[in-house]
């Protein structure tokens, strides 16, 4: 049955199901998806709504209901077809021809007010052709983990699918990585697209360029739509792949952000970062930081993030080769480096207050940041936030001035670093004109909000959820999240 022919879609009162929802994927034909039936689960509790994406859709927070959420996210009441996606993916190197949505499918695609297609995907909504041994399921405090994770990084800059809903839905599941039985939720994640690298690499794997050659139309139209007049739209979608790639990992970066699980089934074919599982905020500046447990050798540790997307666009070109000249190919990817370089460097002289910095200058202070955090080891986050709230006019008057009031206390190892940072930063100061004093103020308070993300902040709200059902702290810390508190 068609989206068209289900009974009442078009008259119903629920307003997440009159959305101008489009069937892209749907009309490229089966051999991308499998139709798949949601589970019905023994309870719904709404824990999360995210009122912040809904004017988005055109809707009204003020006349969306709970229920409604409950019944289009929950009970999956009035949508059809609900498709698993089909993907392979290298998953820590090793080629998995296993893959596929196991625990999810993608629900609809809506056209939203700013004009773009998005994706409501879901997470923990039951089993599917592609669930191997799994259960289908998503524990509540993995929905809870990948809410903040989205929410954070929306709210740092980073280009992220963000999370539309979570309703917990009384299934008692088993993990090895927490309590067990521990409790289940399922998640409706909103996205540009859930296509992902992997969705072409099986593609290659069947042997299908005609395939690849109708998928990447599709992604061209849809999500690089300038581009689809151009004569040589194919490799220039990949050279902007490229390029939004190079950005992604760059926002990630200088968020102190670590993904851990950077699996080819886990990029999306339109530069969008998702997936938040065993992610984690750096608590200190360690290219060796690595977040999953799992990671035995830190192929995917936070210093390797660059270099291991960069690979993954590599890979990436075995299934575009059927459609696009290696060696154009090889000529955008060479331009990974330049891109990251040039909007890691923009980002972090953001952090440090700095909107634009003649270039020796911008270098220096850059290249002295990131050692002294890394040989003094001060909070990541903390070094920015304790300059946001202590900067001062008076920085300008002496080397000795800058950070003097605030929570930084260097290792005694790092204290000529330190001194060296100070004397460089007051330098800049007064190489500026005393009116910008001002614009960097709010520039440091804009980049760096108080509120990390870290991992003791997230165990701290999800221990009275896990204690006694107490929600109050989660969204404390959500509304600090999103009010840049
Ligand atoms: N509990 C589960 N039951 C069934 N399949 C699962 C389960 N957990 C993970 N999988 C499947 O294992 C593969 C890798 O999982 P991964 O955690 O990267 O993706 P995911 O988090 O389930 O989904 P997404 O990438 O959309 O966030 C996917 O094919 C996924 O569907
Ligand atoms: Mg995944």
């Amino acid at each position: 049955m068609t989206l068209a022919e289900t009974p009442n879609y078009k008259n119903s009162s629920n307003p997440f199901l009159s959305l101008n929802y489009e069937s892209a994927l749907e009309s490229l034909g089966d051999d991308y998806y499998d139709e798949v039936a949601a589970e019905e689960f023994p309870q719904h509790i709404l824990r999360w709504r995210n009122d912040t994406l809904l004017p988005r859709l055109g809707l009204d927070p003020q006349v969306v209901k709970d229920e409604d959420f409950i019944t289009a996210f929950g009970k999956f009441q009035g949508r059809k077809p609900l498709l698993a996606l089909r993907y392979h993916g290298y998953q820590f190197g090793e080629y998995n021809r296993q893959l596929g949505d196991g625990r999810g499918f993608l629900y609809g695609q809506v056209r939203a007010t700013d004009g773009e297609l998005y994706d409501f995907g879901t997470k923990g909504s039951g089993r599917t052709p592609y669930s191997r041994g799994g259960d289908g399921m998503l524990t509540l405090k993995g929905g809870v983990r990948e809410v903040l994770a989205a929410e954070a990084l929306h709210h740092l800059g980073v280009r992220t699918s963000r999370c539309l809903s979570m309703i917990e839905t009384g299934l008692p599941l088993w993990r090895g990585d927490e309590p067990s039985p521990t409790r289940s939720c399922v998640m409706i994640r909103m996205s540009s697209s859930h296509i992902r690298f992997g969705t072409f690499e099986r593609l290659h794997f069947f042997q299908r360029p005609d395939l690849t050659k109708k998928l990447l139309d599709h992604v061209i139209e849809q999500y690089y739509r300038h581009l689809s007049a151009e004569q040589n739209k194919y490799a220039l979608f990949y050279a902007e792949l490229v390029k939004r790639v190079a950005e992604l990992v760059a926002q990630w970066m200088a968020a102190g952000f670590c993904h851990a699980v950077l699996n080819t089934d886990n990029m999306s074919i339109t530069g969008e970062s998702f997936d938040y599982g065993p992610y984690a905020f750096i608590p200190t500046y360690n290219p060796s930081f690595i977040a999953a447990y799992f990671d035995y050798y830190g192929r995917y540790c936070y210093g390797n993030q660059p270099s291991i997307c960069q690979l993954n666009l590599q890979m990436l070109q075995e299934p575009l080769k059927a459609i696009i000249e290696k060696e154009e190919m090889e000529a955008a990817l060479a331009m990974f480096d330049e891109y990251y370089q040039a909007e890691y460097s923009s980002l972090m002289l953001k952090k440090l207050g700095f909107e634009d910095l003649p270039h020796p200058e911008a270098g220096e202070l850059l290249n002295l940041t990131v050692e002294f955090l890394k040989d003094s080891q001060v909070g990541y986050h903390q070094f920015f936030y304790e300059m946001a709230r202590t900067f001062s006019s008076k920085w300008r008057d002496e080397p000795g001035f800058v950070l003097n009031n605030s929570d930084i206390v260097p290792a005694p190892g790092a204290s000529g670093v330190f001194d060296d940072w100070c004397i460089l930063y007051h330098q800049i100061l007064n190489d500026l004109e005393s009116n910008r004093i001002d614009i960097i103020a709010q520039t440091l308070a804009v980049h760096n909000p108080k509120t990390a993300l870290l991992r003791p902040v997230i165990e701290s709200i999800w221990e009275p959820i896990a204690q006694e059902d107490n929600w109050q702290p989660f969204y404390d810390l959500i509304n600090a999240i999103q009010s840049r508190g």
